[in-house]
């Protein structure tokens, strides 16, 4: 069983995905750290984000940053929705997540292409949302409680623009996949949402164990 989690930022879509992935007992991947990893060498190096050649590189030796606690701190969070617009940046990528989704047993991946390019035929497919200043108080809350700075105009800006560029790109954009389910969190507590997370998803079982 392939669960896909896609939404735009800070919509809750990993306290969900994560949830979701205890509850039915299965592996999880936060694709998005894979993005953030890279992000966050090329921004250790110096390296430049307009630079498709460099960002690929960035992509190697990732697994050393994916517990880094630098890795949602503003600055690598843009460098990342740059760089995830690079064809080659996705491919470099691209088979670590698909092997992730394909093992034994099944997973659950959250991102922004999991039910549309990663696991196109998973088994349930959630598109989490909420409104852009309910997500962007929610990352200012995130960042301050992990001691980083954070003003609450500036990340909504700066969630605008990812969720643009996101959006917008040719390559595997955020978009939600055929057949996704979409749940809005803007009113919803974590618990609330995770309850309803994981009511989709037993309700979605239940049909396809019907129809067989
Ligand atoms: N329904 C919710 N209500 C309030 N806060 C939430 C809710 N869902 C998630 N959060 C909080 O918002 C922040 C972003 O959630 P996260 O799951 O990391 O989102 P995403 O993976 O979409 O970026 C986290 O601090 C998380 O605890
Ligand atoms: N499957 C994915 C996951 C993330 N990303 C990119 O990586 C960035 C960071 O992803 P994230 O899921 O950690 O971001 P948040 O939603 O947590 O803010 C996004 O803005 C996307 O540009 C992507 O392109 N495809």
């Amino acid at each position: 069983m392939v669960i896909a989690v896609d939404g735009p930022a800070a919509s809750g879509k990993g306290t969900i995905a994560r949830a979701i992935a205890a509850h039915f007992q299965l592996p999880h991947m936060d694709t998005g750290a894979l993005y953030r990893a890279a992000a966050l060498n090329l921004w250790r190096w110096g390296g430049d984000p307009n630079s498709e050649f460099e960002a690929v590189r960035a992509c190697e030796d990732i697994g050393s940053n994916l517990e880094d606690p630098e890795l949602r701190s503003e600055p690598v969070s843009r460098i990342a929705s740059k760089i995830s617009a690079y064809p080659a940046v996705r491919e470099a990528l691209l088979e670590r997540q698909k092997a992730f989704a394909a093992q034994p047993g099944g997973a659950v991946l959250d991102g922004r292409d999991i039910g549309t390019v990663i696991a196109p035929d998973a088994t349930a497919k959630l598109f989490v949302t909420a409104t852009e200043e309910v997500r962007a108080q929610r990352r200012v809350r995130e960042l301050l409680a992990r001691g980083m700075p954070a003003h609450f105009d500036e990340v909504l800006c700066d969630l605008k623009a990812r969720d643009a560029r996101d959006t917008n790109r040719d390559s595997a954009p955020l978009a939600q996949a055929p057949g996704s389910i979409v749940l809005d969190t803007s009113n919803l507590s974590v618990e609330e949402a995770v309850a309803q997370a994981i009511a989709l998803v037993r309700a979605r079982l239940e049909r396809l164990e019907e129809r067989n």
